[in-house]
């Protein structure tokens, strides 16, 4: 069995490797899919949300306003109190279900792909130290761009039809915002085993991946 995180920052193109990872037979949890589900209605972490920020992020039709909680949580400096509710709930999740894949199949390759692995202050709780990610992950891969390009797919992903020179402006700031809450890839880089560079093509990346992914497989054997 292998653990593998998968990290990098905002549109760096880390679900996009995950994707590849699971082409090739890797278990692949997205940390952001995950904490989606956990935020529908009904689920103990909606409730625990709107406990906390009070019925103003809750739309019309019972759904989480995500783009009110985004505001919230960026711009007015309250993503740790978001995390600190989202997280726990998501890192248990993973567990769990990493657990039962390496019960059936103990040579399974799970990769856990999330832009918060060496961020978040939650989970791994056997010492909580600075490098508590270690008691989650054997292995750390991560994928690396460069800001401009992160902060460009990030505007080209969340810009809708009718765009305005405003709205790409207010995208930007909000990329910029979210990366300030991350690491950045040099001190990242220094902590991970194995580094993908996503500056070129979707080609070059998915090479990238495609040598990476025999020696996980060995390593899970
Ligand atoms: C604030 C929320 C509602 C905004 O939702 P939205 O649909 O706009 O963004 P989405 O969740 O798709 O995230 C897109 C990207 O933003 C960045 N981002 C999201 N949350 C965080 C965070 N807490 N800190 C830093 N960057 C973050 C990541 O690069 C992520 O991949 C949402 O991001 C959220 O609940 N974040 C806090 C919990 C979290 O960490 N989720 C991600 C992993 S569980
Ligand atoms: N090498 C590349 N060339 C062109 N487009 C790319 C490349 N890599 C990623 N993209 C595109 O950039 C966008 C962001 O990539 P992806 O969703 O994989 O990033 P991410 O790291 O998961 O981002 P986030 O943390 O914001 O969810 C996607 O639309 C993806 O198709």
């Amino acid at each position: 069995m292998l653990r593998v995180g998968l990290t990098g920052g905002l549109g760096s193109g880390k679900s996009t490797v995950a994707r590849i990872f699971a082409a090739h037979g890797a278990h692949v949890f997205s940390s952001d899919a995950m904490g989606r589900e956990l935020m529908e209605p009904g689920q103990q972490v909606y409730a625990a949300i709107v406990a906390h920020f009070g019925p103003g992020i809750v739309l019309p039709d019972g759904h989480l306003d995500r783009p009110a909680l985004g505001k919230i949580a960026f711009a007015e400096g309250r993503v740790e109190e978001l995390n600190a509710i989202i997280h726990p709930a998501v890192i248990e999740r993973q567990a769990e279900l990493a657990e039962e894949i390496f019960a059936s199949e103990p040579n399974a390759v799970v990769v856990v792909e999330s832009a918060l692995i060496l961020e978040t202050k939650h989970g791994g709780t056997k010492h909580g130290g600075e490098d508590r990610w270690r008691n989650r992950f054997d292995k750390l891969v991560l994928v690396t761009a460069p800001e401009e390009i992160k902060i460009a797919r990030f505007v080209a992903r969340s810009a809708g039809p009718d765009t305005t020179p405003e709205k790409q402006t207010a995208l930007e700031d909000e990329a910029r915002r979210r990366l300030a809450q991350q690491i950045p890839d040099d001190q990242k880089a220094a902590l991970c085993d194995y580094v993908l560079t996503n500056d070129g093509s979707l080609q070059e990346l998915e090479w990238q991946v495609d040598q990476l992914w025999p020696i996980l497989q060995t390593l899970a054997t």
